[in-house]
């Protein structure tokens, strides 16, 4: 990519504009009814790359189910589901309201898989990067909410097989992260002061507080401030007055809300408010699909979605 199309994070805030105009006009309006495969990446993939999904059965499974079989660059090969769920042997098509793939929800791990999507459960992530490292298969992975000891896992294995791990696969989340960074470069030393608080809104079924997201939003921010920035999580009682050195979060969750994040930087006398919001779940399937094509070529390592973006 030229310097206009891939702005590195420190070139400003006018040519990050510009790459965002380039790159929304070459994507894909994607609805939940009419899946259409994103288009936003360019990929050189000579072959089909055979997709596992896991966590198939869930909100965010089934949408890279239909997404996934309406692209014919991809095969979906398997659907993986806890050996428990009642919905074993269901068709991953059907389920997903495609047509049917004749692959059935199952909890064995396939064979045949390139790349395996994953948009499961904390408990689920042990055994997933185990059997991706046992079957040489590559990793894109979703979850939020793991515990820093998969963590630590997941960066071992990153020396074994690629993987890209990202708390939002979303462009526009993404791009967003960068903003705010630029912004927090702009202003960490404005006079009276720089207050920021992360609120991010999502729906009630949502088990992890705060998001993935919106924690990394605070660290890539935290990143541009003074060593000691503190984290806080909400207030109550008598807090006292709010410190200099503080990024305050909020988790709001409300209704189907597919993911909203709202950065706030505070000033005396005036403040920004960047919001990023999801309207639907296409744009974190969409995303991960695209990570799992750019993945399928790359050595053993471990990436994010700023290496797949290339921003
Ligand atoms: N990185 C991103 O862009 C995004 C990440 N997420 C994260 O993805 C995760 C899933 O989100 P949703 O789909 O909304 O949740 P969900 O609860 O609807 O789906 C999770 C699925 O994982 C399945 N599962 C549980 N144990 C399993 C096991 N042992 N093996 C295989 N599958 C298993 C569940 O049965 C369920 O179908 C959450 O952590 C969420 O925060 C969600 C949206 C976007
Ligand atoms: O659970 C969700 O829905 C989402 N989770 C991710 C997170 O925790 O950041 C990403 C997205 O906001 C949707």
């Amino acid at each position: 990519m030229d310097e206009v199309t891939s702005p590195r994070s420190e070139e400003p805030v006018q040519g990050l504009v510009t790459w965002i105009f380039s790159t929304l006009s070459r994507s894909t309006c994607v609805t939940p009814t009419t899946p259409v495969a994103p288009t936003y990446l360019k990929n050189n993939m000579s072959e089909i790359l055979n997709i596992a999904v896991h966590g198939a059965a869930g909100r965010m499974g089934r949408r890279v189910v239909a997404l996934a079989s309406a692209d014919p660059l991809l095969k979906v090969v398997a659907a993986i589901e806890n050996d428990d769920n009642a919905l074993l042997g269901q068709d991953a098509g059907d389920l997903s309201g495609v047509e049917t793939l004749d692959v059935p929800l199952s909890s064995q791990w396939p064979t045949d898989a390139d790349v395996v999507i994953d948009f499961s459960l904390p408990t689920a992530i042990d055994r997933c990067i185990e059997q991706c490292i046992a079957h040489d298969t590559a990793l894109v992975i979703a979850t939020t909410g793991m515990t820093d000891a998969q963590v630590d896992k997941l960066q071992q294995a990153a020396k074994i097989i690629p993987i890209v791990w990202a708390p939002s696969m979303s462009l526009a989340v993404n791009l967003t992260m960068k903003v705010t960074q630029q912004i927090t470069e702009k202003l960490r030393d404005v006079p009276g002061g720089l207050d920021i608080e992360i609120i991010e809104r999502h729906h009630r079924y949502k088990a992890d507080a705060p998001s993935g997201t919106a924690l990394k939003f605070g660290d890539l921010i935290a990143d541009k401030l003074d060593d000691g920035t503190r984290h806080v999580h909400g207030r109550e009682g008598h807090t006292g007055q709010r410190q200099r050195n503080e990024i305050g979060y909020h988790a709001v969750r409300v209704g189907d809300n597919p993911g909203e994040h709202t950065i706030v930087f505070g000033m005396l006398g005036e403040r920004i408010e960047i919001n990023v919001a999801a309207s639907n779940r296409d744009c974190y399937a969409s995303g991960a699909i695209a990570a799992a094509k750019w993945l399928a070529e790359k050595p053993a390592g471990m990436y994010d979605m700023f290496d797949v973006l290339e921003m």
